[in-house]
């Protein structure tokens, strides 16, 4: 029989609640945030951080603003206790800042971890037992009152400890660890009796974390949790409720989310979500989501590429490109209709900066993170004519009217199906210019000359090259019309000119107008070009000439006699 054998999971029980009101509520302001990724992060990575690694990522988490970072586990291993120690002795941690380390609830361990704290001027000493039956059956051995034991025995130490050293200002923290996988009024039952040691009533500064160490249930049943624990615990309003959810489920950041609606005060997570198997709770992601409701996170997240580079150098971990806010790809836009949209979104800001932000596909100005505009628009088999433009405009300064985009698109798409992958701006400017501006050197207009007779133009075009010029003329209403006439008169060349658009060009394009022209021949061919002048009237003459090249007209024109060649 299989080992895929979903018999095998029972489901997670739902709390009754009918008085249940987070549900209604919306967030205000940005939780409490605390850091763990010096700890929880560090314990999970396959080669934990030395203390320059730590070191620099202390020093980003304080320059993000942090205000509570916790440091380590500094009874567990030495690299923990000398980086506790080097931040406490050379002064690393701001006035404004309090370290926080945690220890089993074992008397030898909160020796050691007061040891390490020797002179610091403000901390939090978080102390922490498993709750669950699963742990106090299989690993404690123990039942209920024998854990609740733990817990007060191991309040009492943190307390003692504290007590030789007077000087420091000393918040307790207590994690009934697997809290979401604990009865719930066991869990306040085991809190209170931390509490009954610590007396925060009196005064002493006393967090109750309440972790979802394995994400077991949906977001909305831990929300659930934390409510029922708030509602039930006597003495709520002397102590701060934080939470500390795992991401197994892949919720870790709902459920703190929801659960700042059902009453915590504060927030514990990592940076990216590294921690123990699918990770902590993803602090950037919550901040940022914080963020987009027009809330201050009261986290410095626009320094972007360096919370990324940082946390790489110190962790060895990569960022998804899909990671939320933050991935290297998630303020691009590949797709034609989305491209398209942003593009339009974007055109529709210009003057109207400061309104509030609505650009379709982009739930943020990338550039708050520090991320450009040129990025969002790639080009690969997905897009269409949208993205093709709006990469000509961003990096060339071309405009193209839509026709000619749709057919440089159709062009760009079929290479990037022939490549299979993205291709680059100057790749599209590249296929614009040999399809499109190329021109044959026997279409290459030398000069022209325009007359005006009553209401018509009469053009004369010097085309071909230098050593074999041609000359034709003809009349019109306009400069295209009389160049088209001339092209019967002198040529016997039937073209009729479909599409025509020219403008004029900003700084930058190393030409003053472009002109695009689309004519087909009598002999049903028929072809696009573009042209770069001077002038428009230049531009457009050439975009003409051009397309009929292009288009495989063929020139036999008699040798101008001196007088017809211009000066
Ligand atoms: C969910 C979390 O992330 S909790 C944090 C987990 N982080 C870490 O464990 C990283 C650092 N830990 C370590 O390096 C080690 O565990 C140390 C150094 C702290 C302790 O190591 P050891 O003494 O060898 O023991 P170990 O961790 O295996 O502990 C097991 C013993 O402690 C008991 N224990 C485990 N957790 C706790 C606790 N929170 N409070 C009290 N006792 C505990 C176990 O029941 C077991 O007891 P037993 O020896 O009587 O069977
Ligand atoms: C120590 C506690 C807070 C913990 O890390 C967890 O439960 O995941």
């Amino acid at each position: 029989m299989s080992s895929f054998n979903h018999r095998r999971y029972q489901a997670f029980p739902t709390v009754h609640k009918p008085d249940r009101r987070w549900p209604n509520r919306r967030m205000h302001h940005a939780p409490i945030w605390t850091s763990v990724d010096l700890r929880d992060g560090n314990q999970a990575l396959v080669s934990p951080m030395n203390v320059a690694q730590k070191l620099e990522m202390f020093d980003l988490l304080v320059r993000m603003g942090f205000k509570e970072i916790e440091v380590g586990f500094p009874a567990a291993s030495q690299p923990d206790f000398d980086f506790v120690r080097k931040i406490i002795e050379e002064g690393h941690i701001p006035g404004d800042v309090t370290i926080q380390v945690l220890t089993q609830a074992r008397e030898n361990l909160i020796e050691r971890t007061y040891a390490a704290l020797k002179g610091v001027e403000r901390a939090i000493v978080h102390v922490y037992n498993s709750t669950n039956p699963v742990q106090r059956e299989q690993v404690f051995g123990l039942d209920k009152e024998g854990v609740k034991a733990i817990a007060v025995r191991g309040a009492e130490w943190v307390k003692a400890g504290a007590a030789q050293f007077p000087e420091t200002r000393w918040t307790f923290q207590y994690s009934p660890e697997s809290f979401s996988n604990t009865e719930l009024e066991y869990a306040v039952d085991i809190c209170e009796a931390v509490m009954a040691v610590w007396q925060p009533e009196a005064g002493q500064a006393v967090i109750l974390n309440l972790p979802a160490t394995v994400e077991s249930a949906m977001p909305n049943v831990f929300a659930d949790q934390i409510e029922w624990f708030c509602d039930h615990l006597r003495g709520r309003e002397h102590v701060k409720i934080s939470v500390h959810t795992h991401n197994d489920r892949g919720c870790a950041v709902a459920a703190a989310e929801l659960a700042v609606l059902a009453g915590a005060d504060r927030v514990e997570g990592t940076l990216f979500g590294n921690g123990e198997r699918t990770g902590n709770m993803d602090i950037l992601t919550m901040a940022m989501n914080v963020y987009s409701q027009g809330l201050d996170p009261r986290l410095d997240l626009s320094m972007g590429s360096e919370i990324s580079d940082v946390y790489t150098r110190s962790t060895g971990m990569t960022v998804s490109p899909r990671h939320p806010w933050f991935g290297e790809l998630v303020y691009s836009a590949f797709s034609g209709s989305h491209q398209d949209a942003i593009r339009k979104g974007m055109q529709h800001r210009q003057g109207q900066e400061q309104a509030l932000w609505e650009v379709p596909y982009l739930p943020i100005d990338p550039a708050d993170l520090g991320r450009s505009y040129e990025a969002v628009v790639r080009i690969n088999s997905q897009s269409g004519k949208g993205g093709v433009s709006h990469v000509l405009e961003r990096d060339y300064g071309i405009s193209l009217p839509r026709w000619l985009a749709q057919e440089l698109s159709a062009i760009v798409q079929q290479v990037s199906e022939q490549q299979s992958g993205e291709i680059s701006a100057k790749q599209i400017h590249a296929l614009f210019v040999e399809h499109f501006v190329q021109s044959r050197e026997d279409w290459q207009m030398r000069r022209y000359r325009l007359q005006r007779e009553g209401d018509k133009v009469i053009a004369s075009v010097v085309m071909g090259s230098d050593a074999h010029p041609r000359i034709l003329q003809g009349k019109g209403s306009g400069a295209v019309g009389a160049l088209v006439d001339a092209l019967i008169q002198g040529a016997g060349i039937y073209a009729e000119v479909e599409q025509f658009d020219q403008h004029a060009l900003g700084a930058g394009t190393g030409a003053r107008a472009m002109a695009c022209a689309r004519v087909s021949l009598e002999s049903g061919r028929s072809a696009s070009a573009v042209s770069f002048g001077e002038d428009t009237t230049e531009a457009a003459l050439q975009s003409v000439l051009s397309a009929i090249g292009k288009a495989g007209a063929v020139i036999h024109l008699q040798q101008p006699s001196k007088a017809a060649v211009m000066k």
